[in-house]
């Protein structure tokens, strides 16, 4: 949609010169004519610097929070909030024809977020659905590789304003707290929300683990239709208790949605969904406990949003493979090598267990910390690989500008029996080179990511990829 002044006016609610926008960005470098150019502060460098490179590419103005002379510009308080309104506008409100589903919580997003998306294909048609997602974006039939979790506002609405004109109704909308908090879903309708569970993670971003906690209840808060929280989870259950109309999921009492008789098959899961009205025997083909979470709270969400439960039951059964969650890398060793995601010592503990259950064999595991984030939780992987697997390696995951040997220190502070191999490739070839028969070798960290961000730069690193290239090599 183009927005004229007046238009314009409307949106951002302040004085706009008479110019016309027909897009929005807040990287000068992707500014095409006729853009508005919203210059945000931001943690590392001002947008106010890029500008003269947006007003050279075209841009007709110039969204900040002060005036700039010679160019353009609408003053508003709140340049992140200003973004998503216009976002919002030039794409003509896309939520508002959509059916868009919320998740969020700090482990298990990406994989509820398949699971749902997954069921929702199956009953309604693949052309018909859509999923914004940690590890891609997929537009009906169309899958491509996603940057971040949530993206920034102008992609979020640009890319459910693309689906709603290629036809896709229901939209599957991973949404993390840094999404939430810096205005990247602003004024999305959400038809239904669910929460998975809170632990500690990105306090480098929130100041304490309440405000971490308070922003994914804003969810909860924007959200009509049907809200689902994981009971099993005390932060999930006080949401449900402050959040009027949330039901609650999981496997106690408590829960509206209740897995119950849950068995293990080496085919996959079998359990009983207890919903308010009936009993609902469903398989699925995931592994693991928080796996029965993750469908429960995606198959409660399906069934308060009308889904008939014959087509719920046999979608469940036929969730795809989630991209690097418990992902098996295919081999002739007579082990097992699996990629997870797990990068957290909550998620690493739960990955672990489920290996744990799978093998008669050792279980061997190769993981490391991230840099940038939240070194508290460094010692306390290390703590949890030492008490879960038989072996451990420490390696690097994606360290940034910090040193991979110091991240590796305070992994290893918690696992002084662990070895360390730096070169991540060459930890997961001492790990296969271990592996005896019968076996689990599990790579934490990186799961679905093509990309190591090192101090050095970026390098191409895919664990699944690099784990095939290894066990070829081997003969
Ligand atoms: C903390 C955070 O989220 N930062 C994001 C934020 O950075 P920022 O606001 O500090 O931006 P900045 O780098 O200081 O630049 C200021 C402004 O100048 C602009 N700029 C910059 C350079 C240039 O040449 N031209 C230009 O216009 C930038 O686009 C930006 O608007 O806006 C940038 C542009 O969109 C993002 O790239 C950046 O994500 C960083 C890289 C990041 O790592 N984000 C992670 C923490 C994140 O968002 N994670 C969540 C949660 C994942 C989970 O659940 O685990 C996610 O949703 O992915
Ligand atoms: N419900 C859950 N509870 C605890 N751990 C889980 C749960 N679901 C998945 N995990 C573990 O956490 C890892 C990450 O899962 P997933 O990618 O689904 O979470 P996420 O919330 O999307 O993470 P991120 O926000 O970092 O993208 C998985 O690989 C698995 O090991």
């Amino acid at each position: 949609m183009i927005l004229d002044g007046s238009a314009l006016r409307d949106v951002l609610g302040v004085e706009v010169p008479e110019v016309q926008v027909s897009a929005v960005t807040n990287d000068s470098r992707a500014v095409s004519p006729g853009s508005a150019y919203v210059a945000i502060k931001g943690f590392t460098t001002d947008g106010a610097r890029f500008v003269p490179q947006a007003l050279e590419q075209g841009a007709t103005l110039i969204v900040a929070d002060h005036p700039i002379d010679g160019a353009p510009t609408a003053v508003v308080p709140d340049t992140r909030a200003a973004m998503a309104r216009l976002a919002v506008a030039v794409n003509g409100d896309p939520s508002k024809d959509l059916t868009v589903y919320g998740i969020t919580g700090t482990n298990g997003k990406t994989t509820s977020s398949y699971v749902l998306h997954g069921i929702l294909s199956s009953a309604y048609g693949a052309a018909k659905t859509g999923l914004l997602s940690t590890a891609e974006i997929i537009v009906g039939t169309e899958r491509r590789p996603a940057v971040r979790t949530t993206g920034e506002a102008p992609l979020v609405q640009g890319t459910l304003a693309r689906m709603r004109d290629e036809g896709v109704q229901y939209v599957v909308l991973e949404t993390s707290s840094h999404g939430i908090a810096l205005q990247r879903v602003a004024g999305t309708h959400y038809a239904a929300a669910l929460f998975t569970n809170l632990s500690r993670d990105h306090l480098d971003f929130h100041p304490t683990m309440e405000d971490y906690y308070l922003t994914k209840r804003r969810l909860f808060e924007w959200t009509d239709g049907p809200k689902l929280a994981n009971s099993d989870d005390p932060y999930g259950a006080r949401l449900a208790d402050e959040v009027s109309g949330t039901l609650r999921f999981g496997t106690t009492t408590a829960a509206d949605y209740q897995a119950v008789a849950i068995e293990q098959t080496s085919a996959g899961t079998d359990f009983v969904l207890r919903t308010p009205t009936m009993e609902l025997p469903l398989h699925m083909p995931l592994l693991g406990d928080y796996n029965v979470l993750n469908v429960t709270g995606a198959a409660a969400i399906a069934l308060e949003t009308g889904m008939d439960p014959d087509i719920l039951q046999r979608a469940v059964a036929d969730i795809p493979q989630v991209p690097g969650r418990f992902e098996r890398v295919p081999n002739d060793k007579g082990f097992e090598v699996i990629v997870d995601y797990a990068h957290t010592d909550v998620g690493l503990a739960a990955v672990l267990d489920v290996a744990r259950a799978v093998t008669e064999g050792r279980v061997i595991v190769v993981y490391g910390a991230a840099g940038r984030r939240d070194p508290a939780k460094r010692p306390k992987m290390g703590a949890v690989a030492t008490q879960k697997a038989d072996i451990g390696i420490i390696t690097t995951d994606d360290s940034y500008d910090e040193s991979p040997e110091a991240i590796a220190a305070e992994v290893k502070a918690g696992a002084p029996d662990h070895e360390v191999i730096l070169d991540r490739r060459e930890a997961i070839e001492r790990a296969l080179a271990t592996a005896k028969s019968g076996d689990l070798v599990l790579i934490a960290g990186k799961g679905h990511e093509r990309v190591q961000h090192l101090p050095d730069g970026d390098i191409d690193f895919h664990d699944a990829t690099v784990a095939a290239e290894l066990l070829s090599e081997r003969g």
